[in-house]
């Protein structure tokens, strides 16, 4: 909706005029419709998988009486949708740009939060830049990619190609209207050719991750949800804690498999997800790599998370979670003792109780022999 609302506002306002119209005659309380921005995704994803991770719950009764807890820590958030993806995580470290920064307070706990929203480095629009950027400068009507497994066919047009905001400006209208894309599957070259999207060559920071967007170190463990989950979970990388070098080998292994193959291997899989597997795989390489800045060391803290205690990982469940008020900024009064501790105590001092007494009776009752007058 955001890229729509870039080439075309009015059909931008049309679809949310028709989401308007259908949600307001259903049951539900509905209070508007409106484009999210990227820092709103970015957020909102975050507070989702760590509400579902139970990482915002801190008892401070149990804290003051266990010295050696555990703080929970949060966890990054890593989305990667069909347009756009986001990073968002909590840093130490000085938020250097102002458009990068989030302050939460949530159950009587500060977090700074950096997070940031690549608009058109989803994977459909990486995919598209990926196709414009290595375009061939010959008037070929057939087009070598890499990215496609050996076998594959596409047909396209440049002005299907050139459609999204995302390449207009490097719309051309030399080369051949209606082009055919060929797979030749080689996981280097494709990374090579997706490695040219990304602009590492400017920094108006201290530190930045690509395309002179600010980014601090890397900080703590990070869920990756979305499209990051439906790539790596076809790739069979989710369960396993796989190396970065192992990802990278089973992704090559892909890429070189011919499409009559992976075609026959999985006829249930929808073929534009299929197809484009081997791009995905060298995409989320490439763009946690190069461009997070992610490193054989710290990929194990990256977990790849479809469903978290039955609930979609992702940005819808933040966003009602806010407007709900249902995360309280301040933590409910909390008793002084909890539960388990008050329960000891009581079953402590009921059987002291009945140890005294005991003993009170034992020391003032008079021996038998005594009573009956027996020396
Ligand atoms: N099983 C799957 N295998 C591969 N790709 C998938 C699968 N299911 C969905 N996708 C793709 O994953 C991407 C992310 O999907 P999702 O619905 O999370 O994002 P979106 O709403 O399109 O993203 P954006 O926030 O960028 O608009 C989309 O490109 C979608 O087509």
């Amino acid at each position: 909706m955001r890229l729509l609302r870039m080439s075309n506002n009015t059909l931008a306002n049309e679809v949310l005029l028709s989401v308007e119209n259908t949600l307001r005659s259903s049951p539900f309380d509905f209070q508007g419709a409106r484009i999210i921005t990227g820092q709103d995704e970015g957020a909102y994803g975050w507070i989702t998988i760590n509400y579902l991770l139970n990482n915002f719950v801190q008892d401070s009764s149990v804290l003051n009486l266990l010295p050696n807890f555990r703080k929970v820590e949060t966890s990054g958030a890593l989305d990667l949708g069909g347009a756009s993806t986001q990073i968002t995580f909590v840093s130490n470290e000085d938020i250097e740009s102002q458009d990068n920064s989030l302050h939460f307070r949530l159950y009587g706990k500060n977090y700074n939060v950096y997070t940031h929203s690549f608009l058109c480095y989803g994977k459909d629009q990486a995919l598209r830049q990926q196709l414009v950027k290595n375009l061939p400068s010959t008037e070929n009507s057939t087009i070598f990619d890499p990215c496609f497994n050996s076998g594959y066919r596409r047909n396209s047009s440049i002005s299907e190609l050139y459609s999204s905001p995302c390449v207009s400006e490097y719309s051309t209208l030399d080369g051949p209207i209606n082009f055919e894309i060929k797979g030749t599957g080689n996981y280097h070259l494709c990374k090579a050719n997706v490695q040219s999207i990304f602009n590492r060559t400017h920094c108006p920071y201290s530190q930045c991750s690509f395309n002179g967007v600010f980014q601090p170190v890397l900080q703590g463990k990070f869920g990756a949800f979305s499209a990051f989950y439906f790539v790596m979970d076809f790739l069979k990388l989710t369960q396993e804690k796989a190396t970065l070098d192992e990802v990278k080998e089973r992704i090559q292994q892909h890429c070189s498999r011919p499409w009559d193959e992976v075609k026959t291997e999985f006829p249930k899989i929808k073929v534009k997800y299929l197809s484009e597997y081997c791009f995905s795989g060298a995409y989320i390489i490439t763009l946690l790599e190069l461009g997070y800045g992610f490193n054989a060391d710290n990929w194990k803290d990256i977990s790849f998370l479809g469903k978290i205690s039955g609930s979609d990982a992702g940005w819808t469940l933040g966003y009602m979670l806010n407007l709900t008020n249902m995360i309280p900024a301040e933590l409910p009064p909390s008793p002084p003792l909890s539960h388990g501790v008050y329960v000891g105590l009581m079953v402590f001092f009921s059987i002291f109780l009945v140890f005294i007494m005991l003993t009170c009776w034992l020391g003032h009752r008079k021996p038998r022999c005594l009573q009956k007058g027996i020396i």
